[in-house]
This record gives C-alpha cells, sequence and structure tokens, in this order.
C-alpha cells in the first residue's frame, strides 16, 4: 500500500439534524482504488453520509479526513482545490434545466477553467470533442445540443454521469447514481464508474445489491445511521444482507 493518506477516514463520526441523529459514530476508512457500495433501507442515513464525503455536510461529531485533510478547516481556495478531486453526484442531479446538455457536461470542468472561458463556453461550447465522447459513452451522443429539460429521467442521469466523466475526479462520490436507469444502461453506467482510467476510488449508493456485488469491491451497509456490515463486495451474500433489508 502506497505512503497516501486514505481517500476518505471517519473516525467516530455523527451528523444531526436537530434532535434527530441521522448519523452515529461511524468509522470508515477508504484507501485509494476501491470501489465501495453504500446499501440500506430508505433513511437509513446514505444520502447523509455521501454528502458528508463529498464536503456538502459537516460531521456535527467525529471527524472526517479527504485526502488526507478535513475539509471544515481548509481555506475556499484549498477547498476549491479538494472539490476539483471530488467527482459528485447528488439525488438531484444538479443540473441546469434551461441549458444546452453539452453546457452541462461541460460543468464538470469548469473548475480547470477561468470565469473567461467558462463565460466565452456558454458561447461556443469548448472541448466538443471530450463531451461528445462522455455523453457517447452513456448513449446520448444524440442529444449534444438537446434542451436538458426535455430529457427523461434516466437521460438526465446520464448526463450528469457524463459530466463526472468529463471532469475526471480521482474519487467519485454517486447518491443513486442509476436509481433511473433500466437494468442493461444501470449495470452499463456502473461498470464505466468503475473501469474508469481517471476515477481511482467510486463511493455510490445503491438500492440494489446485485449491482452492488457485480461492480464494486467492498459493500457497506447502514441501519438506523450506524454502518452494521463492512464487507468484500463477494461476501455481501443474500444472507449477509438479509439483516439489512429487514423491516423494523
Ligand atoms: N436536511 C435534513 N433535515 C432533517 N432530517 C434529515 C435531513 N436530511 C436527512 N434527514 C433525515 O436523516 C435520515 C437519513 O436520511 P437519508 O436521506 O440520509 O437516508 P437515505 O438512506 O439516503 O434514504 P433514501 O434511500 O430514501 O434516499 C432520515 O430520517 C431523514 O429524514
Amino acid at each position: 500500500m502506497s505512503d497516501s493518506p486514505p481517500v476518505i477516514r471517519l473516525c467516530g463520526a455523527g451528523r444531526r439534524f436537530g434532535t434527530h441523529e441521522a448519523l452515529s459514530e461511524l468509522d470508515l476508512t477508504v484507501h485509494a482504488g476501491e470501489k465501495v457500495a453504500v446499501l440500506g433501507t430508505s433513511g437509513a442515513g446514505k444520502s447523509t453520509l455521501l454528502a458528508l464525503l463529498n464536503g456538502s455536510l459537516e460531521p456535527t461529531t467525529g471527524s472526517l479526513e479527504v485526502f488526507g485533510a478535513n475539509p471544515a478547516r481548509l481555506t475556499a481556495g484549498q477547498r476549491r482545490l479538494l472539490q476539483r478531486r471530488i467527482g459528485s453526484v447528488s439525488q438531484d442531479l444538479a443540473l441546469i434545466e434551461q441549458v444546452r446538455v453539452v453546457h452541462n457536461v461541460n460543468a464538470g470542468r469548469l473548475g480547470r477553467w477561468g470565469t473567461t472561458r467558462a463565460l466565452a463556453s456558454l458561447v461556443w461550447p469548448h472541448s466538443l470533442d471530450v463531451v461528445r465522447d462522455a455523453l457517447e459513452q452513456v448513449d446520448l451522443g444524440w442529444a449534444l445540443y438537446e434542451r436538458t429539460e426535455r430529457l427523461s429521467g434516466g437521460e438526465r442521469q446520464r448526463v450528469a454521469i457524463a459530466r463526472l466523466l468529463v471532469q475526471e475526479p480521482e474519487l467519485v462520490v454517486a447518491d443513486e447514481p442509476v436509481s433511473s436507469l433500466d437494468p442493461v444502461r444501470a449495470a452499463r453506467v456502473l461498470g464505466l464508474l468503475g473501469a474508469s482510467p481517471t476515477v481511482r476510488t467510486l463511493i455510490v449508493s445503491l438500492h440494489q445489491p446485485a449491482l452492488a456485488r457485480a461492480h464494486c469491491t467492498r459493500v457497506v451497509g447502514l441501519r438506523e445511521g450506524r454502518i452494521v456490515l463492512d464487507v468484500p463486495a463477494a461476501e455481501a451474500t443474500d444472507e449477509a444482507l438479509r439483516d439489512l433489508y429487514e423491516l423494523v
């Protein structure tokens, strides 16, 4: 193993919303190259965990390090550099509806561009070859100049994946990125993220254990805000997962 710090290190981390404890006492270390699936029932805390990991939420207890740094202690400039290394897909996808698909995909490159280039690209889109290639990888080559608001839910999810692909982040944190896709496309998108030469580490929440086993190396199970399972994907058998999904 290299000397570089883990990509993620959570120690005794928790997150409260008012009096509600969404996550409690999480210990989780993720090393570069791991592909981690986060599973659990609705409300188990998956989105909250991923929001901690992508820097959009802070833990209310315990500690979090991403690439060896506590995001809360970084300067604004250091935070921007950190965000460039993290590609994120949230459940709301964070797409701009009124613009054409090419611009939403190019948003993945904004972290590397200055303001002038970013503004110019809104008139004459930059990096068209790169954008086209990313869209083709998610079967959306035809949608380059479509208005984003006209696309279906599954097509929009794939635009968000194409945005990730052009960003070339070291770490991808994806919250249910295939929830609107048909089974073949869901497998294909996860295969793309898992096999991408630039995405070195993947943390993805899923509702389909079969996809976790097929495309990830490790399965972390959350139940009522706590990690109750943390095994290599091959050991995440139906039996091992039974407790995770049992309704209380
Ligand atoms: N902003 C918030 N304010 C208050 N409570 C919240 C907030 N975000 C999440 N919660 C609560 O925290 C708990 C965990 O929510 P979270 O969205 O992380 O679950 P999840 O496992 O991602 O669920 P799902 O699979 O339905 O997306 C839930 O009880 C939820 O109501």
